[in-house]
């Protein structure tokens, strides 16, 4: 088959780059343009398709609530807490229009090694980073204290068994920013030269 280049895909793969969260604003995706974004993600290869991940959609007025119990928790393990970050994973989930918390749902008892199931997240993960960006949003990937805590995630519907991947923070994008810089590729491939 002759070689059909894709420079739209090629641009988007180039250029892309995550968006500071304070840069990811209203109006986020209609549902169906949520469902199309998800179905996206999830078309990554799964060894032994045993989809050992899921999504859990934070949006709306849900996204305080979530907020409000995880202030609550981390009030509670920081008795400490200054008073200004009293409300700071409220302010935090209301920041952007939606946030996809991904969920990594290994199954230990499968054939397929747990390290494979966990990899296939990662590509739901970068999937989803581009599948924002090709219907015109931006995602910012990241893995703060409600991801890492079994407890906290808890709060928001993360099961026994199961991690967070990542907080997808998705939204319009409200700024340009410069590349950073990527990593040389003599630092990074050699070849096999037996
Ligand atoms: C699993 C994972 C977790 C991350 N968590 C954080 C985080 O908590 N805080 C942060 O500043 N960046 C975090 N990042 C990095 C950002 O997502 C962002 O990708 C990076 O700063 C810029 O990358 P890009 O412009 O190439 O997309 C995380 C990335 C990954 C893959």
């Amino acid at each position: 088959m002759p070689t059909r280049l894709q420079p739209e895909a090629l641009g988007l793969l180039e250029h892309r780059r995550s968006l500071p969260l304070r840069a990811l604003v209203e109006p986020g995706p209609d549902a169906a343009t949520l469902d199309r974004l998800l179905a996206i993600a999830a078309r990554v290869p799964d060894h032994g398709r045993l989809v050992p991940w899921r999504f859990i959609v934070l949006e709306g007025p849900a996204r305080g609530v979530a907020g409000d119990r995880l202030d609550a928790l981390y009030a509670r393990r920081m008795p400490d807490l200054p008073g200004e970050k009293a409300h700071m994973w409220r302010d935090y989930l209301l920041r952007a229009p939606v946030t996809v918390v991904l969920v990594s749902r290994p199954d230990p008892a499968a054939k397929i090694p747990v390290f494979n199931q966990t990899l296939s997240a990662g590509a739901v993960g970068m999937n989803l980073m581009l599948a924002a960006e090709a219907l015109g949003f931006s995602a910012l990937w990241l893995l703060k204290w409600p991801g890492r805590d079994s407890e906290a995630a808890a709060l928001i519907g993360v099961g026994e068994g199961e991690a967070v991947a990542g907080f997808f923070h998705i939204g319009r994008p409200a700024e340009r920013v410069t590349d950073r810089p990527r990593p040389a590729l003599d630092q990074i491939v050699t070849r096999f030269a037996p």
